[in-house]
């Protein structure tokens, strides 16, 4: 069992309705490598999967990620750089955790103690102010086309796993969560242990009382549950924030949550607030910029092209400022913030399929669920050169001793 995590003052309810203007400086953009995803560009590729595509799923992504690092210190010019995309099985990996079988939609629960047990499926939740995108990057995770999606609502969307959305801010009004994948054989072999101890218990407590006080579990059903939370801002309430404040400080499976910031609003006080919240709840938490289509889209104006550079300042400078308040949530760490950004466009409207981006983010939330490793760095390392071997003469070798050999040297060595 996890121990429960502690909370500041900074509460998220006190976030709620609240809503501020910030003024931005413009700064040296991203455009070459924006360039290479623009919507004529990705309106070049096959439509999206629809719902359940068994025969695509293990294809390589349509997309290709789209994420960003902080420019390194050196950098007179400030420039984000683009991160280097995951091995393209580990997308195949991450894109059949989401689109191997039709989500499910769970539950859907205003408070807290509503929210089913779970103690074997990683979770992951969504959050960010209401409009942002929350719901639509749902859908867009399950491979579910862009356009059914839209028009899908109440009844119909549920029964297809699909979050509704809409136009008008503050359309969740409660945690909702979405099962994706089947259980793996480690999750449901970890069930059939509780389910057996919780037998033990039951056996052992000698009145109906205590019996009683033993939590039941339904077996696991999902790889990966998404939770999609109730927006902050516009048309919120500040009684969800309580809500969302104790599941981010409770909830055991809670493997990290991804905060969506708009790439044209940019990060907000709100967003700063929830930050801090995060912070405290010591829960590992990596910030998606989402509707990068509309900055794409007014690629003649040089202020829209610095946009999405200036945002990837402002979040990674919040981000810095938000670290400095703990001592554990750290930058790279276990239960600490992501320094990679991860840019989409799930619900554009032009692109009639996934979106930009959308590969790239079932990867980073796969990779906070623990569901698929980071093979970037070693990739990185194995392209370094390395300084050509010392040539030496034959008259110069002789044979290295058996015990030697068995500790992996090798039989011809250097005498000197
Ligand atoms: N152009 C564009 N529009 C988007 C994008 N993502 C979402 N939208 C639109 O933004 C609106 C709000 O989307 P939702 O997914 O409902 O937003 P939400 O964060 O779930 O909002 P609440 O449930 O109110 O908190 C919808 O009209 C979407 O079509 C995007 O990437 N590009
Ligand atoms: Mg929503």
């Amino acid at each position: 069992m996890a121990t429960p995590r502690t909370l500041s003052a900074t509460t998220l309810s006190s976030v709620i309705t609240r809503t501020t203007r910030q003024q931005h400086v413009a700064r040296p953009s991203l455009r070459r490598h924006l360039s290479t995803t623009s919507p004529a560009a990705t309106k070049s590729h096959p439509p999206a999967p629809k719902l359940n595509p068994r025969t695509q799923s293990l294809a390589e992504p349509a997309y290709p990620s789209l994420s960003y690092f902080p420019p390194p210190s050196n950098d007179p010019h400030g420039r984000a750089v683009p991160a280097p995309a995951p091995h393209h099985t580990s997308l195949a990996q991450a894109t059949t955790t989401f689109t191997s079988q039709t989500p499910r939609f769970l539950y859907s629960a205003s408070r807290f103690l509503q929210i089913p047990v779970n103690t074997h499926t990683p979770e992951i939740c969504l959050l960010g102010r209401s409009n942002v995108g929350k719901s639509t990057l749902i859908n867009a995770l399950a491979g579910a086309d862009a356009h059914t999606a839209r028009r899908a609502h109440g009844l119909r969307a549920r029964g297809m796993g699909l979050a509704i959305t809409s136009k008008t801010a503050g359309s969740t009004k409660s945690v909702n969560a979405y099962g994706f994948g089947p259980p793996t054989k480690a999750q449901r072999i970890a069930a059939l242990e509780r389910a057996r101890e919780v037998a033990r218990e039951n056996a052992g407590s000698a009145s109906r009382g205590a019996r009683r006080g033993v939590v039941k579990e339904a077996p696991p059903q999902h790889r990966l549950i998404m939770v999609d939370m109730p927006g902050y801002g516009l048309g919120s309430e500040a009684e969800w924030g309580k809500e969302i404040e104790k599941y981010l400080a409770k909830r055991v499976m809670l493997k990290g949550a991804v905060v969506l910031v708009d790439a044209v609003a940019g990060l907000k006080e709100a967003d700063r607030m929830v930050l801090e919240v995060l912070r405290d709840c010591e829960v590992r938490t990596a910030v998606v910029l989402t509707k990068v289509d509309k900055i794409l889209r007014e690629t003649r104006s040089e202020r829209a092209l610095s946009r999405l550079d200036e945002v990837c300042a402002q979040v990674w400078e919040e981000m810095r400022t938000v670290e400095r308040g703990s001592l554990t949530w750290l930058e790279g760490a276990e239960k600490g913030w992501e320094n990679e950004l991860w840019v989409t466009s799930a619900g554009d409207a032009d692109t009639n399929g996934e979106g930009v981006g959308v590969a790239g983010a079932r990867w980073a939330m796969c990779r906070m669920a623990g569901l698929v490793e980071d093979h970037r760095m070693l990739n990185v390392l194995r392209n370094v050169p390395r300084p050509a071997p010392k040539i030496v003469s034959f008259d110069q070798l002789e044979y290295s001793t058996a015990s030697a050999q068995r500790r992996g040297k090798p039989a011809l060595v250097p005498s000197f």
